[in-house]
């Protein structure tokens, strides 16, 4: 009898799982496979059809022959991917390709499952096809684990993600004694000569009856008519330590103040925010007095409709620097003739953001048109820069510090400037909880990530603001952690609420973000420092700078958005172990943290299954398979993030940006704190690590000396300081075309000379 030869069946493709089989001719129904030939044998590419003509013949019950090919074709397969995996490698090692064995992509493996690259292909050739003997398994593969491709996840990288980090070196915390200020008094408003109206508004329209502090030391001296320079910790109410003063001198002005008297008082603030934020405390305090009319300039608005109030007429004019100067040079209708009060609130800000040529175009114009007038200047953080903003423009200033002892320091006379290292000393609030944690640079996204899921999925009722150091790299993580952390599903809520704010945003997004973020009660907000000064956002519970502030002050501002008033508020600050003297900075100015450790932070992991690794077992109850489940779920995450931020070019490139604009502000940092954030010292692949990039991208030089040749022509020069100016510029500009124009020629320049 004529016995037919078994035929070995064929490479079935289901969408996730490989598999082989063989059937008998006579039992392979109606299935219409794609034909090859090969090893002599029939090769059948089954469609989905033909799977699901497999599982309905599942039922029968294979024969020892079938099981045996399956088993050996099952081998033959395995084979090949291992085969697949060490060719790579050593095609990745010969082209010298900066992927090594240890972070091999999930991508890596997966192009494996889909077959080779035509590289690979060709080296795999090599290997004779019908050797089906099993080989030796590479080292790789058992670092490899391989699963369905809808469960990518479990492609874990566990050892390039927790090796070759910086050991996290022993730091020193100086001890230090934190300045308190108390914030409120026993006094109440009514003890004041108030109109009663203003006293009654206070009570029922802001809901405030005792006085701060530094309202009790500063609103005598306002009324008085004397100028003053002001000091108080972040939250203790320095808007209405100047704001019930105005109000209560402006109301009193007979003839009553009309609107086209055009202002009597300048408000300058450094921010938008800050503006609209103050813009609607003015509003408030003027409701019983509705013939002073207040108003806002800012950038990012309409300058025509700006110039249609100015013509009607604006008493209490509150604006951000640069556009006030735009309306000086452009505006014929705005008058500074009436103008009593100056207030130069975070003055110090004002300063720092090199703003100081626009404060004197403003300055001059008041000068040279204004009757006597009353100038304040206020603060958290009086710096030197303060004092020689006062001396050129207050009158024998009284300056006000609430202190340690709450009898604030009261100096009814010009001296602004304090005993040297105490003017440096800065009062935080007493009810703020100030931590630290030391992250290698590989491990900082995942550690972000791990600290907001654990405040906001696995705790109730926080609201968050994290600092970052770029608008590119807000606008990064913001589309990361939506796509990653968030967990929302359609027609659900997300678990996470991300929100974002900064310089680089339309005004209308801005205005709307940071209502949104005010009113909410929950939710995480990344922002530049364009919401470092001045913002009261209700019940923020905790600050996260992601990346260290460029100084002390900008620290103390940052943290200031919490525990404002009197209330509870934690802090959390991000430092590399190369990063650590920072803490002995902050602690010269009198500020101590505290330590958290990041592997604590990561095991908040063990609480999320979306990155358990699949078919992993429970962890033993030791502490050392507790450690390895950790890793192997932050490389999950970690791995998600890879994923996503490779997941086409367009994610590719906004990675990169971000990538780059981090390593951009990284050069910003002033030249005292070199020796701490030097780019020299930052490792470009951890780095790339932490914004999900695999590998720095190439050609990323990151100073003027790189080793990337230049051949353009050479560029000015620009110093570290104008290209930190230039930079905090981009944050708060005034979105005139004029000024930002200019502002972002100078920007680009120095861009160009950090990286290319
Ligand atoms: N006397 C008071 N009693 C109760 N609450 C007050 C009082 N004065 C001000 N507040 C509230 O305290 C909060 C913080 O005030 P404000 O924003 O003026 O602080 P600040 O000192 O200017 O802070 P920063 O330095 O951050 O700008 C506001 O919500 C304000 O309404």
């Amino acid at each position: 009898m004529a016995f037919a030869p078994p035929r070995i069946e064929p490479t079935v493709s289901g969408s996730d799982q490989e598999f082989v089989s063989w059937v008998p001719w006579s039992q392979r129904g109606t299935c219409h496979p794609r034909v090859s030939m090969a090893d002599g044998m029939l090769m059948l590419n089954l469609s989905d059809s033909a799977s699901a003509f497999y599982s309905k013949k599942s039922h029968q019950k294979p024969t020892c022959q079938e099981k045996w090919a399956l088993k050996k074709a099952q081998k033959r397969k395995s084979t090949e991917l291992q085969n697949k995996v060490s060719n790579k490698r050593m095609l990745s090692s010969k082209e010298s390709d900066p992927k090594t064995k240890d972070n091999l992509s999930p991508e890596d493996c997966k192009e494996e499952e889909d077959g080779p690259k035509p590289a690979a292909k060709a080296v795999s050739s090599k290997t004779p096809k019908h050797d089906q003997r099993p080989q030796a398994q590479p080292k790789t593969q058992t670092k490899i684990k391989h699963e369905h491709k809808d469960q990518d996840r479990a492609f874990i990288k566990t050892s390039s993600l927790f090796k070759n980090n910086p050991d996290i070196p022993e730091f020193n915390r100086p001890a230090v004694t934190q300045l308190k200020e108390k914030v409120f008094t026993c006094d109440s408003f009514a003890e004041l000569e108030l109109h009663p109206h203003l006293v009654a508004t206070l009570t029922k329209v802001l809901n405030v009856t005792s006085m701060t502090s530094v309202q009790k030391e500063t609103i005598p001296v306002l009324l008085s008519g004397r100028d003053a320079v002001v000091r108080s910790q972040t939250g203790s109410g320095k808007t209405l330590a100047y704001g019930i003063p105005l109000v209560q001198t402006l109301q009193t002005v007979r003839p009553k103040i009309k609107r086209e008297d055009g202002p009597l008082a300048v408000i300058v603030v450094p921010t938008r925010e800050l503006a609209q934020q103050s813009f609607q405390i003015f509003q408030k305090l003027l409701k019983p007095f509705t013939w002073i009319v207040p108003g806002v300039l800012m950038g990012g608005e309409k300058r025509k409709a700006e110039k249609a109030r100015l013509r009607k007429g604006i008493n209490i004019l509150i604006t951000t620097p640069g556009r006030l100067v735009d309306h000086i040079n452009n505006t014929l209708s705005i008058a500074f003739s009436a103008v009593r009060w100056l207030v130069l609130d975070e003055a110090d800000r004002i300063l720092d953001l090199g703003f100081e040529k626009d404060l004197k175009v403003i300055l001059t114009s008041l000068n040279d048109t204004g009757p006597a007038r009353q100038n304040v200047l206020l603060s958290a953080t009086l710096t030197e820069g303060l004092s020689r903003l006062a001396s050129v423009s207050m009158k024998d200033p009284v300056s006000i510090q609430v202190g340690e002892s709450n009898e604030s320091s009261y100096k009814p006379n010009s001296d602004t400037t304090s005993a040297p290292g105490q003017s440096d000393s800065f009062a935080v609030p007493e009810r703020l909880q100030q931590h630290m944690v030391v992250v290698p640079s590989k491990l900082r996204l995942v550690c972000l990530a791990s600290f907001l899921l654990s405040k906001c999925k696995f705790e109730t009722g926080h609201k968050i603001i994290v600092f970052i150091s770029s608008c590119e790299a807000v606008e990064f993580l913001l589309t990361l952690f939506n796509a990653v952390l968030s967990g929302s599903k359609a027609n659900q809520q997300p678990s996470l609420r991300f929100l974002r704010l900064h310089g680089n945003m339309k005004q209308e997004e801005r205005t709307e973000v940071f209502h949104d973020f005010s009113v909410c009660k929950t939710g995480i907000l990344l922002c530049t420092d364009v919401a470092a000064r001045g913002l009261d956002l209700p019940q923020v519970t905790w600050i996260v700078q992601y990346n260290p502030p460029s100084t002390p002050a900008e620290y103390v501002h940052r943290v200031g958005r919490t525990a404002r008033i009197g209330a509870k508020g934690s802090s959390l600050l991000f430092l590399t172990p190369a990063e650590t003297a920072y803490i002995t900075v902050l602690a010269s100015h009198n500020i101590s943290l505290s330590e958290m450790k990041h592997e604590k932070i990561l095991s908040t992991l063990m609480l999320d299954d979306r990155f358990k690794v699949k078919g992993r077992h429970n962890s033993k109850n030791t502490s050392g398979a507790l450690e390895q489940e950790v890793q192997e779920r932050a490389t999950v995450l970690q791995t998600e993030f890879e994923k996503f931020a490779h997941a086409n070019n367009n994610s590719l490139q906004v990675a990169k940006k971000a990538l780059q604009s981090f390593l951009r502000a990284y050069t910003a940092y002033p030249s005292n704190m070199k020796h701490i954030f030097h780019i020299k010292t930052l490792h470009l692949g951890h780095a790339a690590k932490s914004f999900g990039l695999r590998d720095a991208p190439q050609g990323l030089v990151t100073n003027a000396k790189g080793s990337n040749k230049d051949k353009r022509p050479p560029k000015k020069k620009v110093t570290t300081k104008q290209r930190e100016a230039n930079l905090m510029r981009s944050e708060y500009a005034s979105g005139m075309d004029g000024v930002s124009k200019k502002r972002r020629k100078v920007q680009t320049q120095s861009e160009e000379d950090c990286v290319e």
